[in-house]
């Protein structure tokens, strides 16, 4: 399995920690930089890994900010892109079992590199569960594709109150 990363130069330093750590448990990675501490902006790195993601180069991203928040909005402006900016491994794990998170964004002045592990294990290692979060994944990709007939069909034909 391919794991794309990308940082800005906040995320710069503990990029590598994590790439390693990733390594070791198994994965292939890519770094797709920032590669030095200059000041750069998060947009591009976001754009540049929901890219390789969405065209299914990499199976999955791990993007790194000051805060997870700008690079995770610049990914998801990616079509077939759901990053999750999360700081503990709860909403990591769900972000993958409920929401099918393709990428993984963190926030180097919020959390440390051990959290960062904790994180990204517990990421990795969780799994989509489909189902009811299928129908939702759907819903998410036709605003994507900003197909509104078939958005409006989705909204049109159920109450939005399920059993299930
Ligand atoms: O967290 C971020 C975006 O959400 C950026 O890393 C942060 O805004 C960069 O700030 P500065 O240019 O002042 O180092």
């Amino acid at each position: 399995m391919k794991i794309a990363f990308g940082s800005d130069h906040v995320g710069y330093e503990l990029k590598p920690t994590l790439i390693k750590y990733v390594q070791e448990l198994g994965y292939e990675t890519y770094d797709f930089g920032t590669y030095s501490k200059q000041r750069t902006d998060y947009p591009i790195y976001g754009k540049k890994v929901g890219e390789v993601v969405a065209r299914g180069d990499y199976d999955l991203g791990i993007i790194i900010c000051g805060t997870g928040v700008g690079i995770s909005l610049a990914a998801n402006k990616v079509p077939g892109i759901r990053a999750a900016s999360v700081s503990e491994p709860y909403s990591a794990a769900l972000s993958r079992r409920h929401n099918n998170s393709n990428i993984l964004a963190l926030g180097s002045r919020v959390i440390g590199s051990e959290m960062a592990k904790l994180i990204v294990k517990s990421w990795l290692e969780s799994q989509f569960e489909g189902g009811r979060h299928q129908r939702r994944i759907d819903e998410l990709t036709a605003e994507d594709e900003h197909n509104e007939t078939k958005f409006d069909r989705i909204v049109k034909d159920n109450s939005g109150q399920y059993d299930d």
